[in-house]
């Protein structure tokens, strides 16, 4: 069989070849090539920016009733949903994720177009009183065109995230995937081509992010960029916009703290605290990988959590197994760092020894990290791993748990876990985080309810009606008509 190759898509140009070479694309798990990418330059770069240029200020889009991009929208989700096998397939096999969180995220994507569809003609201004001889509006514009620069970890999820509510709103986008994971982003991109979305609304740029993606960042061109991915790069996407003035929104890191009370219910609470921390091997921005546990139960949430995890089942992401491995070896390289850190910062109980199964022996697998004994101060309950470890903090007293969670960098989620309503409540209001779970973690199909991060989590919001905000301009319109 021949290798899939992918494309770099400007307008209605399928650029086979691009200016910085070709890339290659390998499942973690075994190492196979899953297919070759070509790699944009500063041509490609220059194409995709003019044909959404072009599309923006030009094409029939924004021209179009908004009722009427609604349902190029929901076409879009619907076509999702009847190829939901392939494109989980390829996601697993591409990103190593197992095949119910790719199902996942397929199912997710269908349902942003669905929402944004149905949002495309509610998107309203408002009337301001200025008194009997003035009339004064505010009408919402699209922004223009928006970058979207996307990380490995959710390929397909995050480009829906992003791109639907963008193109409710009336804008032209340029999709910017990672090099581990250009896979599914074309079949994104295929989709909203057959769904009947005009050419150039949706433009895809894969290679070098420190490259095409740094080019597409500074192109003044763009009109707003969407960021998800690491801290440092992140800063340097704000360096490259600010060098033309553009908004940006910015999803960012975590270190996520789940707070569990001795009140709680742990035959429920324990595998939401296990499922926080190691889907998708960890490597998801939300990750709850420090819990704060009260003390009395330390001992027997670690032996729970001790015996569950260390029963998982590894493998390929297409064999849908309890966890799959790390995006790449050179991943894993920094993930086993934190390994060793663990065993000088603390007590690593769970994860010591790489899986010596042969037949994971090609892939970028790790085991579950369970680490007690280290202290909110060190670095593995500091810094964001993108990796499967825990740590176990024990606290006496509410408010200590509290100023723990709340002592980091990030302030992305965190999860509370008690039966204790008012405790609950009153944790959840002291927390400095985008997004409180109360006896829950993570997510579903909840594409509703808006998400993004305080402090060096980001900021701006994803999902829900707030993330159109972000791709829209309010144009303000005033009459004076005094009566004579
Ligand atoms: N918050 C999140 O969801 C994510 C966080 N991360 C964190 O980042 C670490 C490193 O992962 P990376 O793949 O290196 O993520 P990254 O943050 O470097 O890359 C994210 C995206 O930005 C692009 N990019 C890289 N340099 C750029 C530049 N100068 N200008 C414009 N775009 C650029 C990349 O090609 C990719 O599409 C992970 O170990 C993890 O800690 C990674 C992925 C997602």
């Amino acid at each position: 069989m021949t290798t899939p190759h992918i494309p770099i898509v400007a307008g209605d140009k399928i650029l086979n070849e691009g200016s910085d070479g070709v890339g290659e694309t390998h499942d973690p798990a075994t190492g196979a090539l899953v297919a070759t990418f070509a790699r944009a330059g500063a041509a490609e770069v220059d194409m995709a920016v003019a044909a959404a240029r072009d599309a923006f200020d030009n094409g029939p889009w924004r021209r179009m009733r908004p009722f009427e991009r609604g349902r190029v929208l929901h076409r879009i989700g619907e076509l999702m949903l009847e190829r939901r096998e392939e494109i989980a397939a390829k996601e697993s096999q591409d990103s190593g994720k197992p095949l119910r969180d790719s199902y996942w995220e397929v199912d997710c994507s269908a349902r942003f177009f669905e929402f944004y569809g149905g949002a495309a003609d509610k998107l309203h201004g408002a009337s301001i009183p200025l008194g009997p001889d003035w009339s004064d509006w505010t009408v919402k514009e699209p922004i223009g065109v928006s970058l979207h620069i996307i990380p490995w970890n959710y390929p397909f999820q995050l480009i829906a995230r992003g791109v639907a509510p963008a193109l409710a709103a009336g804008c032209a986008v340029i999709i910017k995937p990672a090099a581990d994971t250009p896979v599914t982003a074309y079949e994104f991109v295929k989709i909203c081509r057959e769904a009947g979305l005009p050419d150039g609304l949706v433009n895809l740029v894969n290679g070098r992010g420190s490259f095409a993606g740094d080019l597409l960042a500074r192109h003044p061109g763009v009109d707003q960029i969407t960021f998800t991915g690491s801290v440092p790069t992140g800063e340097r996407v704000l360096v490259a916009a600010a060098s033309h003035a553009v908004p940006c929104n910015m999803e960012l890191g975590g270190k996520s703290p789940q707070i569990l009370l001795a009140d709680a219910d742990l035959d429920r609470a324990l595998p939401i605290v296990a499922g926080g921390f190691l889907t998708h091997c960890g490597q998801v921005c939300n990750a709850g990988t420090r819990l704060f546990v009260e003390r009395s139960i330390h001992d027997t949430v670690v032996e729970r959590l001790h015996a569950r995890i260390s029963a998982m089942k590894l493998g390929a992401g297409i064999d849908d197994p309890d966890m799959g491995p790390l995006i790449s070896a050179a991943h894993r390289g920094d993930v086993e760092r934190y390994y060793e850190l663990a065993k000088s910062e603390g007590e690593l109980l769970l994860g010591a020894d790489l899986p010596s199964d042969p037949g994971l022996a090609r892939g970028a697998f790790v085991r579950p990290g369970l680490v007690v004994g280290a202290t909110n101060q060190a670095r593995i309950a500091r810094e964001e791993i993108f990796g499967p470890i825990l740590t176990v903090i024990p606290f006496d007293d509410v408010h200590e748990a509290v100023d723990g969670a709340n002592d980091s960098p990030f302030g992305l989620v965190a999860g509370i876990h008690t039966s204790n309503i008012d405790k609950a409540l009153g944790i959840g209001s002291r927390l400095r985080v985008g997004q409180v779970w109360i006896n829950a973690f993570g997510v579903g199909l909840d594409v509703e309810f808006p998400f993004g991060g305080y402090k060096l989590s980001g900021y701006g919001r994803e999902k829900g009606l707030e993330a159109l905000a972000a791709y829209q301009q309010t144009k303000n319109i005033c009459i004076h008509h005094p009566l004579a």
